[in-house]
């Protein structure tokens, strides 16, 4: 007999948990998400076997509960679970960014035929949805698991295996620590980014080729702020308390800032930015971890036709494969540079070696 798996939310992270489990041999996967073409296109492409009738329909169905929506909907569905008479053993996980409500809800479920262990994937994306969703999202990112009260290692366990297939790394957190430390490194960062986009947007009004100028740099520490603003105010509210006192350590982090400047403090502005520059050059680089890490190369081309499909076709000729390639300042007429990541840092030194015998500019970021 199949495992049952009831899959709620085929967006991004849904959709991409269920083309994992897809993959398991074992596993018969039912969906549902309240986007009816969304639920119609995983069950066509065979992501899942099987749509539910209801929610009830699918809990009672089911060995395992996947709740993959918006974390305010999953507190929802924890709470119309906690209504239904179960008739066999339940293990449930969520995907949300957020733990401390989610947790709070799944320690009151009562049944003791009802395992709750949250679950949160370090990886993602600024798009959404089941167009967005892919197999490979969560390919060694770490998989934080938070354990309710009455779940243990076992639970725990079972879900490793059951989501083998996404080849992330999973760790134990507290409901805390796992709120603070993605506070820090996602959900507060975020704020900045939009922030930064806001201030462009207020200058642009007296400065209308700004938009223009927003080069490598700005796209890269914005890119975030194009993500769902549905999704983030979730995120933001559910983590309100620590947003608020974030925000005040980092005024004061911004005024401290601003006094070396206006006391022309050149020494502590270069500790400052230095300081910065080898924690962040000290991040895990081998493996997706909190920032994704590739082996990039920096290639210099000209803006003529066909000039990026020449660099693609010596590097495809060789066999090489590319894990993500971006156009970094390209103007008219203008030399641009293309940024091009490896899986390794092999295929990046061939592809060095490779484009500098073309006569390419080439820098590679270590
Ligand atoms: N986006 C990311 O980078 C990321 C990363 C890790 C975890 N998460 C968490 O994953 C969860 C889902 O986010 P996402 O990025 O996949 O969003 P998404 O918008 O891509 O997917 C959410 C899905 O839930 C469906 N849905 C909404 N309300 C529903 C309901 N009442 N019943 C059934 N389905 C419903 C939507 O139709 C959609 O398909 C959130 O809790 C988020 O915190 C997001
Ligand atoms: O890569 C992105 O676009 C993301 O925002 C992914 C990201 C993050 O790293 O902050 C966002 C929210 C999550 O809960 C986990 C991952």
């Amino acid at each position: 007999m199949k495992q049952q798996v009831f899959i709620v939310g085929l967006g991004l992270i849904g959709g991409s948990l269920a083309m994992n489990l897809a993959k398991k041999q074992d596993v018969w996967l039912i969906g549902m998400d309240h986007d009816s073409d969304t639920q119609q296109m995983a069950k066509k492409q065979g992501v899942i076997q099987e749509i539910a009738e209801s929610f009830e329909q699918g809990v009672q169905q089911a060995d395992v509960l996947v709740l993959a929506t918006p974390i305010s909907i999953t507190i929802d569905y924890l709470n119309a679970l906690s209504e239904l008479v179960l008739k066999k053993k339940l293990i449930v996980t969520d995907v949300s960014s957020v733990k401390n409500n989610v947790l709070k809800t799944a320690d009151k479920l009562s049944d003791p035929l009802v395992s709750f262990v949250g679950g949160h994937p370090m990886a993602g994306s600024h798009k959404q949805g089941y167009t967005a969703a892919k197999p490979h999202l969560f390919e060694n990112a770490i998989y934080v698991l938070t354990p309710a009260q009455h779940a243990g290692e076992e639970e725990a366990n079972f879900l490793k295996e059951l989501f083998s297939e996404t080849g992330a790394r999973f760790l134990i957190f507290s409901t805390k620590e796992h709120d603070e430390m993605t506070a820090v490194i996602s959900h507060f960062p975020h704020i900045i980014a939009s922030s930064l986009v806001h201030q462009a947007r207020s200058w642009q009004e007296t400065h209308p080729y700004l938009e223009q100028l927003a080069a490598g740099g700005f796209k890269d520490i914005t890119r975030i702020a194009s993500s769902n603003p549905k999704l983030w105010q979730d995120i933001f509210f559910q983590n309100r308390t620590l947003m608020i006192s974030m925000l005040d350590d980092w005024i004061g982090e911004m005024r401290k800032v601003q006094s070396y400047l206006e006391e022309e403090q050149s020494e502590h502005t270069y500790d400052y930015l230095l300081k910065a520059k080898q924690y962040r050059d000290g991040l895990p680089v081998r493996e997706k971890g909190a920032i994704p890490a590739f082996h990039d190369l920096y290639v210099d081309i000209h803006d003529q036709p066909g000039a990026i499909h020449d660099v693609i076709g010596l590097l495809a000729k060789d066999s090489i494969s590319i894990k993500n390639i971006q156009i970094l300042e390209i103007r008219e007429g203008i030399t641009g540079v293309l940024r091009i990541s490896f899986s390794t840092s092999e295929e990046q030194l061939e592809s060095k070696h490779l484009l500098e015998d073309r006569q390419y500019e080439v820098m590679v970021e270590q």
